[in-house]
């Protein structure tokens, strides 16, 4: 792995400290525009002065490392299939497929809490509900306080993103996430051999996410590229920053001003397992997304010909939630024909 200076140079650090505390007009402006930047040229960014405490980020992390330790037979007392439509819940190593593959990563699929008798469980919606929570002291308290930070986080970017495009700032939370839809996920890519009969070639194989935002906490191995025009880019870690990069949504929703960037994760070859933990900031289940009003024509919107999945995202039709559902079963292809 490249962990040279020069290489996370290219992806810009973004101070967001004036979306989250009062801020004058022009410090916010100065904001929106490293925003509109970072998203024209990269679709990817770090954030820093981010406000989340740092206390919950190390006991998060700790408490991760304390779960993937254990023996894989007692992970799969809270595997997916016990999750239901929830998607919630263990998978482990090679157990997810990117564009048909199996990931070199294992992990702990969560999202907001919704009990049992909520009505959209009630009724069955898919991928809400109670998360399979591991029997690890504190880790529960500390993955509710940490989706909850990174949430708030969330609406103050999305303002961000709405004043960066010209937009009043409350644009994405009047329209689509007064109540979003949170996904959130622990990974862990074990540096650990492939076994000679599998077909593995990355920790997690090119993709763009599927909705609005994505808030990514790493360690510090590193791993993550991002495609640029210039070739793949290692998002290198940074201390006390997030990286953020724009899902299909925000791309559907502008046209194609602002792109949903490709990625990838090289499998872990340093001698110690990397965690991740990308929060998945995303429009309500049932909104319907439509195109913004008043932003620069794009003649090339459509980018199928080149994509990953070769799915034109500005030509889709329906709630969010379907088009989640799409892809999520694509990626546990066993668990679509057991729960859906
Ligand atoms: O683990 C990472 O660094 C990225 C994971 C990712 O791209 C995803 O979960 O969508
Ligand atoms: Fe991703």
């Amino acid at each position: 792995m490249n962990h040279t200076s020069e290489t996370h140079a290219a992806l810009p650090i973004i101070d967001v400290s004036a979306l989250i505390t009062d801020s004058s007009a022009e410090a916010l402006q100065t904001v929106a525009d490293r925003i509109r930047n970072a998203c024209r040229a990269h679709g990817f960014f770090y954030v820093s002065g981010h406000g989340v405490d740092s206390a919950l980020i190390q006991r998060l992390e700790m408490l991760s490392r304390r779960f993937f330790a254990l023996d894989e037979q007692e992970k799969m007392r809270w595997r997916m299939a016990l999750g239901g439509r929830a998607w919630r819940g263990y998978f482990p190593l090679g157990g997810e497929l990117t564009s048909g593959r199996p990931d070199w990563k294992e992990g702990l699929y969560l999202g907001t809490e919704l009990a049992d008798d909520h009505p959209l469980v009630l009724a069955a919606t898919p991928v809400h509900g109670r998360n399979l929570f591991p029997d690890v002291p504190a880790f529960r308290e500390a993955i509710l306080q940490y989706m909850e930070a990174v949430t708030t986080l969330g609406q103050a970017l999305m303002r961000g993103i709405a004043l960066s495009l010209e937009l009043p700032a409350n644009y994405f939370e009047s329209r689509y996430t007064a109540d979003p839809l949170i996904l959130f996920r622990i990974f862990n890519y074990p540096s650990q051999d492939v076994p000679k009969d599998m077909d593995v070639q990355w920790g997690v194989g090119e993709h763009t996410d599927y909705g609005l935002l994505t808030i990514l906490l790493q360690d510090q191995i590193g791993g993550l590229q991002v495609k640029t025009p210039g070739g793949w880019t290692d998002a290198t870690p940074v201390p006390n920053t997030f990286i953020c990069n724009i899902g299909d949504m925000l791309e559907r929703m502008t046209g194609g001003w602002y792109r949903s960037t490709a990625h990838r994760v090289v499998r872990n070859t340093s001698g110690t397992d990397r965690l991740s933990f990308p929060l998945f900031f995303d429009p309500n289940y049932f909104s319907r997304v439509h195109p913004i009003e008043g932003l620069p024509h794009v003649p090339d919107a459509d980018d199928s010909a080149s994509r990953w999945d070769k799915e034109n995202v500005h030509a889709f039709n329906g709630i969010y939630g379907d088009y989640l559902l799409n892809k999520v079963s694509k990626v546990f292809p066993q668990l679509r024909q057991e729960v859906l």
